[in-house]
C-alpha cells in the first residue's frame, strides 16, 4: 500500500500554492489551542496547585497529591537502568558537554582609551525551568540538552517539570546532571506554574524546553505578559527538511524523514530535489520502511502535511528552504559544503550521508533544543549564552576622566542634558581645586 506520495513541482506552483506548501500545520489550527491554553494559565495563576491537580487529572490522567519527587527516588533511578542505557547516556553527556563548555564567552577587558577600563562578563541567570516533553514518549536526551549548559553556565535554581508519571530514564539523566527539585507536571498548566510559581512549584526567571503546541503557546503566552518570566524560545513540533541530489541514497532521506515523522501528529518532513528518479525511490522507500515502525499512526498524519518538493536546481532547493528556515536541514547531495554557502536560514545543519538528524537529536554534541516555526530567521540553537547574561563594567582613572571630559560635555549637551554634563564637570571641577587650587 502506498500510504505516502505527495510531490509537487514548484515552478508549477503559483506563489499562493507555494507559500502552502510550506505552512507549519500547526499555524492552520493554531485559534483553539491559544483559548484552551489561555484558560489554562488563569486558572494555574489564579487557583495554584488546586488547578494543577484539576489540569493533571484531566489531561494526563494522574492523580497524586504532590507533585515534587522525592530525593531518594532520583537518587534511586539509578539502580533501575540498564548499564548499556547509563553507558550510552555517559557518552552523550561528554560530547555534549564538550561542546558547551567550547561555547564559553572569550572575556573582554580592555582600555578603550588611556584610564577608560572596559569589560564585559557573563554572570548565570539564578532561577530557571526546564520543561521535559513526555506525552507521547519521555525525551530524556533533552534533560541532558538543558541542564548540561544550565550546568556549566552555573545557574544556581534550577526546577525541572515533565508530565506524570515522570520516567526513571528522566530521573537518572537529571540524576547525574545534578537537578534536585523535580516536578511530575506537564503541558501549560507547568509552564503556568513556573512562571507564575504555586503553593509547591517556585516561580522562575526563565524558562527553557521544548514541547507540544501547548507547551509552546504556554511559553509564548507568559512571555508576553508584563513581568513574566522569559523563555528560550518557541521550541514546537519537530521538523526536518532535506536537500538532496540524485547522488544520495533514498533508504537514508527515508529514514530521516521518517524519523521526525514520528515525533508526533503536528511534525512535518520536506524533501527538495531538483532529481525527480531521486523523488520516486525516497517515495518507495518510505512507502516500505515505514511499515516497520512502531509510531506508524503519528507518522501517516504527521506525512499528510508532509512533501517532497520537486525544483529546478539545488539553488532552488536552497532559497526555498531559506524560506521555509527550518528546525532541522540536512544536505545530502555530493558536495554539500558547497550548499552550505548559499544557507541562510536553518537551526541546526546535517551535512553529508553520514550525519543522520539522531547524531543531533541525541549525543553528536549540538543542541536538540532548536526554534521551530520558521523562527530560523532571526533566532538560534540553544547554547550557553542562553544561560547567561551579559555584563558590562567600566572603569575610569581620574586621568581617563579627564581624558574623555571634553567629548563627554559636548554630547550631553548637543542633547541637552545638563544633568550628564554636570555629572562630569563636578568631578573635573573636584580635581581642578584639588591640583590647582
Ligand atoms: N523544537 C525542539 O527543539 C524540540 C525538541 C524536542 C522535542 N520537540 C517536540 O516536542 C514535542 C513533545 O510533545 P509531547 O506531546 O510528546 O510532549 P509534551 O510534554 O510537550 O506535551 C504533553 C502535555 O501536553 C498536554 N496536552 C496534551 N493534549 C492536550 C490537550 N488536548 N489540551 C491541553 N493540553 C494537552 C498534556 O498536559 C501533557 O502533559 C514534539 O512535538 C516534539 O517534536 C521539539
Ligand atoms: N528531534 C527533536 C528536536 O526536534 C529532539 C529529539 C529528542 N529525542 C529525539 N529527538
Ligand atoms: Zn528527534
Amino acid at each position: 500500500m502506498q500510504y505516502f506520495r505527495n510531490i509537487v513541482y514548484w515552478n508549477k506552483l503559483n506563489s499562493n500554492n507555494q507559500k502552502k506548501i510550506l505552512l507549519r500545520p500547526i499555524l492552520k489550527t493554531n485559534y483553539s489551542i491559544k483559548n484552551t491554553v489561555q484558560k489554562i494559565i488563569e486558572d494555574v495563576k489564579n487557583k495554584g496547585d488546586k488547578a494543577l491537580k484539576k489540569y493533571s487529572l484531566l489531561l494526563d490522567k494522574y492523580q497524586d497529591d504532590t507533585f515534587q519527587v522525592l530525593q531518594e527516588n532520583i537518587s534511586r533511578s539509578s539502580s533501575d537502568i540498564s548499564r548499556e542505557l547509563k553507558e550510552a547516556i555517559v557518552t552523550a553527556k561528554n560530547n555534549i558537554t564538550c561542546f558547551h563548555e567550547a561555547q564559553k564567552p572569550l572575556k573582554i577587558d580592555i582600555e578603550t582609551q588611556i584610564g577608560v577600563r572596559c569589560q564585559q562578563i557573563h554572570l548565570p541567570l539564578n532561577s530557571i525551568g526546564i520543561y521535559i516533553p513526555s506525552g507521547i514518549a519521555p525525551l530524556f536526551s533533552t534533560v541532558l540538552m538543558l541542564a548540561i549548559p544550565a550546568q556549566i553556565a552555573g545557574c544556581k535554581k534550577i526546577i525541572l517539570c515533565s508530565p506524570p508519571p515522570i520516567s526513571k530514564e528522566v530521573l537518572y539523566a537529571a540524576y547525574i546532571c545534578g537537578i534536585k527539585k523535580i516536578f511530575q507536571i506537564g503541558g501549560a498548566q507547568a509552564i503556568a506554574a513556573l512562571a507564575f510559581g504555586t503553593e509547591t512549584i517556585p516561580k522562575v526567571d526563565k524558562i527553557f524546553g521544548p514541547g507540544n503546541t501547548y507547551v509552546t503557546e504556554a511559553k509564548l503566552q507568559v512571555s508576553s505578559i508584563f513581568n513574566g518570566p522569559a523563555i528560550d524560545m518557541l521550541a514546537g513540533p519537530s521538523e526536518l527538511l532535506v536537500i538532496a541530489d540524485h547522488f544520495a541514497n533514498p533508504d537514508f532521506i527515508a529514514a530521516d524523514l521518517l524519523s521526525q515523522a514520528e515525533h508526533g501528529i503536528s511534525s512535518q518532513v520536506i524533501l527538495l530535489t531538483p532529481s525527480e528518479d531521486l523523488a520516486q525511490r525516497v517515495i518507495i522507500s518510505i512507502n516500505e520502511q515505514l511499515k516497520k515502525l512502531t509510531r506508524l499512526s503519528e507518522i501517516l498524519i504527521a506525512l499528510k502535511h508532509s512533501t517532497i518538493i520537486i525544483t529546478e536546481d539545488l539553488l532552488q532547493c536552497a532559497k526555498i528552504s531559506n524560506i521555509y528556515a527550518p528546525e532541522h536541514l540536512i544536505i545530502q547531495t555530493k558536495s554539500p559544503r558547497k550548499i552550505l554557502d548559499y544557507i541562510f536560514n536553518a537551526s541546526s545543519i546535517f551535512l553529508g550521508s553520514w550525519s543522520p538528524e539522531s547524531a543531533g537529536d541525541y549525543a553528536s554534541g549540538t543542541n536538540h533544543v532548536l526554534p521551530t516555526y520558521g523562527k530560523s530567521l532571526t533566532n538560534s540553537a540553544l547554547g550557553l549564552a542562553d544561560f547567561q547574561k551579559r555584563v558590562l563594567v567600566q572603569e575610569l582613572t581620574s586621568q581617563g576622566l579627564i581624558n574623555l571630559s571634553n567629548t563627554l560635555e559636548i554630547l550631553s549637551s548637543a542633547e541637552k542634558l545638563e544633568g550628564h554634563k554636570n555629572a562630569v564637570k563636578v568631578r573635573i571641577d573636584f580635581l581642578k581645586e584639588k591640583y590647582n587650587g
